[in-house]
């Protein structure tokens, strides 16, 4: 790849460190317990591709804007609410590091790219979906018209799906499920209906501060691609901010906008901070994941103590150790 990292739409970031080749977004799983089973940043785990591609060619996709460098902050200690009870906002921390700057195309103010112009073509084409690129790519601002008109055809499967086990679809207690499910089934994936413009409504406020915001414990209830069983667990986001900072919600707002679709954890992990990197261009960007799947539970090998975790790193985050240190620290901290 030619072009660096500044360059590329959301749509050709995803691409460029897709699940396949993205050495730092890699996956750890572990009993409750403690004791690592295995881990990896740079080998094959179960269920992940074993292609991975060095670090030295991400690097030199990834730009370091020298020239742009957020003034260091006195040690400004801040205690903000989120609006979620369970999702702890630390606070800034001080920073004793150069910044660099990770930019993207594109800004939340009116620089999204127009609706319905894919700038990757879709691998599959579904039925009434044949312009969305959502399924598969970074559309964050396109807005499918027509999910709620898929209820009907989704019931009847249901209903289908009932009569294949064996069920009686016609007794009483059955008679509304196969709606019933499909209108779940369109909640567990209301994702594909929101677009990252309407999530941040606005909230992204100019300011000089560059010290490290961290929001964690963020709950996560998502969708198993390969088994559509649920996978829940907890998201923890930091960024250094450079200029612009995100309302603290939107964080939370971001991960409910990826999590509701089919996904698997490593693609949830990696499109959470290319969106934060999209709202804020911040000098870089840090998502962890920790995951519970139930086909790993309920089924298959019915593991019911192992624990997925995933991390994706960007800019600072991926070129400093420190301050992915300090990041890793406060998310493990209690
Ligand atoms: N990497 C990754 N793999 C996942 C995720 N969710 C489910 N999987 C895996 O997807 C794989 C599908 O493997 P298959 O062998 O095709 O399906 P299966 O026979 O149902 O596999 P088992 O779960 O091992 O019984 C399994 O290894 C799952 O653990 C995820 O979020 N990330
Ligand atoms: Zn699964």
């Amino acid at each position: 790849m030619n072009r660096q990292l500044s360059e590329l739409s959301a749509s050709e970031l995803n691409e460029a460190i897709d699940d396949t080749n993205f050495p730092q977004s890699h996956a750890m799983s572990r009993q409750r317990n403690s004791s690592v089973c295995s881990t990896s940043s740079n080998s094959a785990v179960m269920g992940l591709s074993d292609s991975v591609r060095s670090l030295s060619n991400l690097e030199n996709e990834l730009q370091v804007d020298e020239t742009q460098t957020c003034k260091d902050q006195s040690n400004n200690i801040e205690n903000v609410n989120d609006a979620n009870p369970r999702s702890k906002p630390i606070g800034f921390m001080r920073r004793e590091h150069p910044t660099t700057l990770l930019k993207m195309n594109g800004s939340v103010e009116g620089k999204f790219d127009v609706p319905g112009t894919p700038k990757t073509p879709r691998t599959s084409t579904t039925p009434g979906h044949e312009n969305c690129t959502f399924h598969h790519d970074l559309e964050l601002d396109h807005k499918p018209p027509t999910r709620e008109a898929l209820l009907p055809e989704m019931a009847r499967s249901y209903r289908l799906l009932l009569g294949s086990l064996g069920e009686d679809p016609d007794r009483q207690g059955l008679l509304k499920t196969p709606e019933r499910a499909a209108k779940a089934m369109l909640f567990f994936t209301k994702g594909y209906d929101q677009s990252l413009e309407e999530a941040l409504n606005g909230a992204v406020f100019d300011e000089d501060h560059d010290e490290m915001v961290v929001v964690k414990d963020i709950e996560m209830f998502s969708m198993c691609e390969h088994h559509l069983v649920p996978f829940y667990g907890k998201v923890s986001i930091g960024y250094l901010p450079c200029k612009k900072i995100l309302g603290l919600s939107k964080l939370a707002r971001i991960v409910e906008i990826f999590s509701r679709r089919l996904q698997v954890q490593e693609r949830l992990t990696k499109q959470i901070a290319v969106a934060v990197t999209q709202a804020v261009q911040p000098a870089g960007v840090a998502v962890v994941i920790e995951g519970v799947h139930m086909c790993m539970v309920m089924r298959g090998v019915q593991k019911i103590n192992s624990k997925t975790v995933t991390s994706t790193m960007l800019g600072v985050f991926r070129d400093d150790p420190k301050t992915r240190e300090e990041f890793l620290n406060l998310v493990t901290s209690k």
